[in-house]
C-alpha cells in the first residue's frame, strides 16, 4: 500500500501515529526501529504524541536494525548514540527491553545469532520501521544480500559510504562494515512500514515500484509481504509512474 503526503511533516505524523497505534493496541509489542535522517522527524513527532498523552511503555521491546562495526555506543555517529539522543533518553522503556546490535562485539557470529534468536523467541517483530538507502538497501542489507539472511556482517558499498559520509567529518571515518538484521528477519515482521522523503529518494522509489522481486534490489523483498506500507512525501514520490499514484491512498 502506498501513502503519499505533500510534506515531511505529514509523513512523520502519519508514521508516528501508526507506531503509537501499535503500542496502544499491543503494549508488549516488539518494535523494529530504524535510524537515518528520515526517522528524526518521525521520532520527534512520536515523542510529542507521547508527551501530549502518555502511554505505558514498560512492556514494550525494541530492536534496532543495524550498527556500524567499530563504533562504540558513545560515538556520536553510532546508531546506538542516535537512538538514545532521538528517542530512548526521552522515553521510559526499561533498559533491558532495548536491543541494539553491538558494534564493538568481539564474537560477531554469536552476537548475530543471539540477536536474531531473541527476535524469533518473541515470535518475530510486531512492526518493523524502515528507511531506504539510495541503492535500495534496507537496514544495511546491500544489493545482492540473500533474502533468507539473518543478522549478519556486511561490507558497506561505496555508494552507502558516500551517502552516509555526510554525518562524519571526513569520508575516511565512515566505517567499512556494519551489523544488520537480515532480510528474512525483516520479512518475518508482522507489519512493515518503509518511509522515504526528499528528492534523493525519488529514483530508488520509482525503481522499487517497477522492479521484480530480486536480490539486486534488497527492498524489493518487501513486495511479497502481506502487510507492507510505503510512506512517501511528494518529492520522494515524484518519479513514480501514474499507475502507482492511482494506487496511493
Ligand atoms: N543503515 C541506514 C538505513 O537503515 C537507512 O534506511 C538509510 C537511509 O538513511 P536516511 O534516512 O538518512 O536517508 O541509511 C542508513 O544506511
Amino acid at each position: 500500500m502506498y501513502k503519499i503526503f505533500e510534506t515531511v511533516d505529514e509523513v512523520s505524523r502519519y508514521t508516528a501515529q501508526r507506531l503509537l497505534d501499535k503500542i496502544k493496541a499491543l503494549p508488549a509489542a516488539a518494535l523494529g526501529l530504524a535510524t537515518g535522517s528520515t526517522m528524526e522527524p518521525v521520532y520527534a513527532q512520536l515523542l510529542q504524541y507521547l508527551q501530549q498523552s502518555p502511554v505505558d511503555l514498560s512492556k514494550l521491546t525494541t530492536f534496532n536494525l543495524d550498527e556500524y562495526i567499530g563504533l562504540s555506543a558513545e560515538h556520536p555517529q553510532s546508531y546506538n548514540y542516535y537512538m538514545y539522543q532521538h528517542l530512548f533518553n526521552k522515553l521510559n522503556i526499561p533498559a533491558q527491553n532495548v536491543h541494539l546490535p553491538d558494534g564493538l562485539t568481539t564474537d560477531i557470529e554469536t552476537a548475530c545469532q543471539t540477536y536474531s534468536n531473541a527476535i524469533q523467541a518473541l515470535g518475530g517483530l510486531d512492526l518493523q520501521l524502515l528507511g531506504i538507502g539510495s541503492n535500495g538497501h534496507i537496514g544495511f542489507n546491500e544489493p545482492l544480500t540473500c533474502f533468507n539472511s539473518r543478522t549478519h556482517v556486511v561490507e558497506l558499498s561505496e555508494q552507502t559510504r558516500i551517502d552516509n559520509g555526510r554525518f562524519f567529518t571526513d569520508q575516511s571515518e565512515v566505517p567499512t562494515h556494519a551489523l544488520t538484521l537480515g532480510i528474512q528477519d525483516i520479512l518475518e515482521a508482522k507489519e512493515i512500514i518503509l518511509v522515504a522523503t526528499g528528492n534523493n529518494k525519488a529514483e530508488i522509489m520509482a525503481q522499487l515500484f517497477t522492479s521484480a522481486i530480486d536480490e539486486t534490489l534488497p527492498a524489493s523483498a518487501l513486495k511479497q509481504h502481506p502487510n507492507f506500507t510505503i510512506v512517501l512525501d511528494r518529492e520522494a514520490a515524484a518519479l513514480l509512474p501514474e499507475q502507482a499514484l492511482q494506487q496511493a491512498i
